[in-house]
């Protein structure tokens, strides 16, 4: 499996930022033979520093309106949920997205994660979806499936999605911050889980793997930050759009392994108003996401997203009409994918 473990033609780094880039000289080790793609946030005029010997593409305000055009109206300003843009641009097979404060953490022996080559090591190996094993992930080193697992059920699914937790700052909502501002996650659990197909889960974007080719058109980070009603839910719509298609076309979604070390707490304030709306939005969001029935007829990421689109406007519309833009930039987030990755049979 060693040799698996360097993708360094096939994985894209997309880092959101408005900070600097320091971060990258502790991750430099593993991090160095790939190519970045840093997503700058906020105003275009600044300069973001990139350390020296990095390989990397960088992406401000103006350059997202210049690639693309008025379809640039999809892609949120001043929130994380920018890194998709990084996510559309990107040619190679699989991307991984870290925050700039996410530092490397250290396993209950001291040894440095290597979180790169755990992920990739989630997304080479199948998931298991459809029946759980207890021994967690069969594939992982000293582990194999239990007795009694079925062995028509074994050769797992192709694996779309590896998302990693955090150490130290644990990713909380803003009232929970509120309430708990000295928590720190301490609990290392050395466990990689297939979330079961039918369940959803809170996709965090600080520590997230995917493969591209598998589930690339759906991770859109919907319409987050200046001038919308909510923010902070831009990795979560991703991961509940991705999950219900991952589900509808047979792909699997791990959890757990690798950890970073999250350093920076946000405002439970600014955070508070970012969120409020979507805590009592998502009262109505889970249940839509839970319901919906995609039709067989939808048979690629992009047809199961546009069907998630107009469903959004249907059924969450009422609740506000944000639902509605959402939808409609759900839309023009598909047309910019396929402009910008036409498929293979029609690429000139
Ligand atoms: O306007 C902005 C704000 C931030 N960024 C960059 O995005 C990431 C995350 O920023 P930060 O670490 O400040 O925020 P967290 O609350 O820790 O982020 C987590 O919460 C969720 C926010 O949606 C998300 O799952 C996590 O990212 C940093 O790299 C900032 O530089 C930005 O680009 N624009
Ligand atoms: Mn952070």
């Amino acid at each position: 499996m060693a040799q698996l473990l360097d993708l360094k033609d096939d994985l894209d780094i997309v880092i959101p930022t408005i900070r600097n880039l320091d971060f990258l000289e502790m991750w430099r080790p593993f991090f160095q033979p790939y190519h970045l793609i840093i997503v700058q946030d906020g105003d275009p005029s600044n300069t973001i520093a990139v350390p020296n010997g990095f390989n990397y593409e960088l992406y401000n305000r103006n350059d997202v309106n210049k690639v693309l055009g008025p379809k640039a109206s999809c892609i949120s300003f001043k929130d994380s949920a920018c890194r998709c843009f990084g996510f559309l641009v990107s040619k190679k097979k699989y991307i991984f997205t870290i925050d700039d404060d996410c530092f490397v953490a250290k396993e209950p022996s001291g040894k440095e994660i290597n979180a790169l080559s755990q992920h990739i090591r989630n997304l080479l190996t199948p998931s298991t979806p459809l029946f759980f094993n207890t021994l967690y992930d069969p594939f992982a080193n000293g582990a194999d499936f239990v007795r009694g697992y079925p062995f028509s059920l074994r050769e797992g699914v192709p694996t779309a999605i590896s998302h990693g937790l955090w150490l130290n700052i644990p990713d909380y909502d803003a009232p929970t911050q509120l309430v708990k501002p000295l928590e720190r996650n301490t609990r290392y659990v050395d466990a990689v889980m297939t979330i079961p197909r039918g369940t959803l889960f809170p996709m965090c974007g600080m520590n997230l793997a995917f493969n591209r080719e598998l589930i690339g058109p759906a991770m859109y980070f919907g319409l987050m930050g200046d001038g919308q009603p909510l923010g902070r839910y831009d990795d979560m719509w991703a991961g509940w759009c991705a999950k219900v298609i991952c589900d509808h076309l047979g792909l699997g979604v791990k959890t757990g392994l690798p950890y970073i070390w999250h350093s920076k707490a946000s405002n439970p304030f600014v955070n508070l108003k970012k969120e409020y709306k979507g805590i009592y939005w998502q009262e109505d969001m889970i249940p839509f996401f839970q319901q919906i029935v995609l039709p067989k007829e939808c048979k690629t990421v992009q047809d199961c997203y546009i069907e998630l689109a107009n469903k959004v406007k249907e059924k969450l519309g009422p609740l506000d009409p944000y639902f509605e833009q959402l939808g409609d930039a759900m839309v023009t987030w598909i047309e910019a994918w396929d402009e910008l990755n036409p498929p293979p049979e029609t690429a000139n």
